[in-house]
């Protein structure tokens, strides 16, 4: 009889930790080598937990895939190491009616970009293929945060095996997957996909995986499982401790029976002693046929702070705008900042952003002075978001921030890397890249928090993304619009442009694009200033005649000045041809240039509003 056959009239006890429970004994090092290095030590586990009480016993294999044992440069030992772990674990099980799962691990935790799911599919399948070809009863797919990577696993292995399957997803919070996913259907979603067995392993203690299984309804085909950890970790001298009350845990498994769960084990902080008292009380306990849940009532969701005005992004896509960028002061006088976006505002931009440390350079925090200039001067502030300044921590709370405070329009970005600031020394977070941020602050647009918390609330943002043209291959730079298009991006900002030629092959390669690109145009200032932008910073390339323009005045400061805006007004033309955004970026605060450009853009489209001449 299968276990699966057993688990129709009898609750199964798996087994606990592996990895945790070795480094209690002192081992710190690659855990699935052991396998060939000391296998003795691997039987112990296996052993300890039979003599125990487990019937189903999982190998030594959770980080046994190439991607994880690269980290050791072992990666060209996975078959080795799959095939001896099942080895043992079959030699431990032999004669004793436990079933032995070839266990599998999630890849990805939060982030999301380490991996392609393409790479993790490649290394899975090779993974699968080395278990598969062993005495296993069954696999264990396990300690998946990322429900995508889960079902693209679990998929592959279902076509390659009619093995029982358990298929674990692991939680941050309670009752919901990273994205806000219910519990519930990702179970009911993983049974249609085919797995046997599923429930939750890993992160919480029983307390919060209880918690978790509460508004679960029964499944009709896949039963449940639960291997919560031994208690939340605590973290003493850099390590993660566990706190250990195996009879607490023991208790807890008939909960966990009550709640319909068929398979209970253990995982991180176990030991023998809790699975002992799991299995003193409930190992083979009648599971339960009926459950009753009651349906959870979702509270309504209030939306603070709508801004009632038009979006920026319908602004756009119904006639010419413009937005303008007026950066933050590096130093503590901020009067010429506030000033300058009350004039633009004056002059009629539709927003004003903020750039977040560009350059990778300390400047006053933009959220500040947004706050000041939207509530004080009735000014709309575009608030750029850098990943590289805060961790995901910082970011989910700056954005409730900014929520709070009204502000809705952010520009995602990564963010220049810190080693071209004026702190290179200084940590890059990259927690996040755009791509994910732009995802999660869509997210909270639903009310969900970067965990999968309800925020009680909707927040409103509308997402900008960067956009950078000055690129070789403008196919490529493109391909990244759509795919920031898919992730949630409601409209482009580009990085400056400085060439007719180029404003139209930005038009033709983008005309399929719905979304409104703002193309950026930024005044030189100077020939030094010009050439500092084309050689050294990121992303911007002028044309050699642009160059040379400028060159021919550099003994004059007015007149390369004058020269910059007028370069910008011949730009400006092409833009609004081809383009209803306009994002004029303000060089050293000099507002007054984009004062003039912006009116310049202002009575192209309309002939009653003639420019104002400024002097400089
Ligand atoms: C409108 C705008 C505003 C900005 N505001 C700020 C700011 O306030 N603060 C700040 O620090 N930085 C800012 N930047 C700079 C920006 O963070 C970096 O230039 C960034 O690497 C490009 O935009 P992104 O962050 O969306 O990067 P992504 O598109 O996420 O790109 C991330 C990485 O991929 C690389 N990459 C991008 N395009 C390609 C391509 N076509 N082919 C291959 N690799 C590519 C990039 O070099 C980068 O390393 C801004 C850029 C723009 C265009
Ligand atoms: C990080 S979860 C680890 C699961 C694995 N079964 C182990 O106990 O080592
Ligand atoms: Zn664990």
């Amino acid at each position: 009889m299968g276990f699966l056959e057993e688990m129709k009239t009898r609750t199964l006890i798996g087994d606990g930790a592996t990895g945790t429970f070795l480094y209690l004994k002192g081992l710190d090092r690659c855990f699935e080598e052991l396998n060939i290095s000391d296998p003795q030590k691997v039987r112990d586990v296996h052993n300890a937990y039979i003599e125990a009480g487990s019937e189903v016993i999982q190998t030594n294999t959770y980080a046994a895939n190439k991607i994880k044992l690269a980290r050791y440069g072992l990666e060209d030992q996975t078959d080795l190491f799959n095939k001896s772990a099942v080895q043992l674990a079959k030699s431990a099980a032999a004669d004793k009616n436990v079933y032995v799962l070839g266990t599998l691990g999630g890849i990805r935790g939060f982030q999301k970009r380490a991996q392609s799911l393409e790479e993790i599919e490649e290394s899975f399948k090779e993974q699968l293929d080395s278990l598969l070809n062993t005495e296993i009863d069954g696999l264990l797919l396990e300690t998946y945060y990322d429900f995508e990577e889960l079902t693209r696993c679990l998929t592959i292995a279902r076509k390659a095996t009619n093995l029982p399957i358990v298929s674990h997803v692991s939680l941050d919070e309670v009752g919901v997957l990273h994205g806000g996913l219910p519990l519930g259907d990702a179970l009911s979603a993983l049974q249609d996909l085919g797995a046997d067995v599923v429930g939750m392993n890993c992160r919480m203690g029983p307390f919060h995986m209880l918690q978790s299984y509460e508004d679960v309804p029964l499944l009709d085909k896949a039963y449940f499982s639960a291997y919560p950890n031994a208690s939340l970790p605590d973290y003493i001298d850099g390590r993660l401790v566990y706190q250990t009350n195996p009879q607490y845990f023991g208790e807890s498994a008939k909960s966990f029976v009550r709640e319909g769960v068929r398979l209970i084990g253990g995982c991180c902080g176990t030991t023998p002693d809790h699975i002992r008292a799991v299995s003193n009380a409930v190992k083979g306990k009648e599971p339960i046929k009926v459950k009753h849940v009651k349906a959870k009532q979702r509270k309504n969701i209030t939306v603070f702070h709508k801004d009632n005005k038009e979006s920026l992004q319908e602004i756009t896509l119904r006639r010419k705008s413009v937005i303008v960028e007026l950066d933050p002061p590096k130093k503590l006088n901020v009067d010429d900042f506030i000033e300058g976006s009350k004039k633009l505002k004056e002059a009629g931009v539709d927003a004003v952003t903020l750039a977040d440390n560009s350059l990778a350079s300390p400047r006053v925090c933009n959220l500040s002075l947004a706050s000041i200039i939207k509530s004080q001067h009735d000014v709309r502030p575009l608030v750029h978001i850098t990943c590289r300044d805060r961790n995901l921590i910082g970011l989910q709370s700056h954005l409730m921030g900014l929520h709070t405070l009204g502000i809705d329009q952010v520009l995602a970005v990564t963010g220049d890397p810190t080693k071209i600031g004026d702190f290179p020394g200084a940590t890059s977070v990259y927690d996040l890249a755009s791509f994910d941020l732009i995802r999660l602050i869509k997210q909270m647009n639903k009310g969900v928090s970067f965990s999968g918390k309800d925020l009680g609330a909707q927040t409103n943002f509308a997402v900008g993304a960067a956009f950078n043209p000055n690129v070789k291959h403008l196919e490529q730079a493109v391909k990244r619009m759509e795919k920031k298009l898919e992730y949630g991006a409601d409209y482009f900002l580009s990085q400056p442009v400085y060439s007719k030629e180029q404003i139209k092959k930005i038009y033709e390669a983008t005309k399929h694009i719905k979304a409104p690109i703002y193309i950026g145009i930024m005044p030189l200032t100077s020939s030094k200033n010009a050439e500092f932008l084309h050689n050294e910073v990121p992303g911007i390339k002028l044309t050699d005649e642009t160059r040379e323009r400028m060159a021919r005045l550099s003994n004059d400061k007015i007149a390369s000045q004058n020269e910059g805006v007028q370069m910008a007004k011949e730009l400006i033309d092409e833009v609004h041809r081809y383009f209803n955004g306009l994002y004029l970026i303000t060089p050293f605060l000099r507002y007054e240039m984009t004062i003039e450009l912006t009116n310049y853009w202002t009575s192209l489209t309309n002939v009653l509003s003639p420019p104002k001449k400024v002097s400089y």
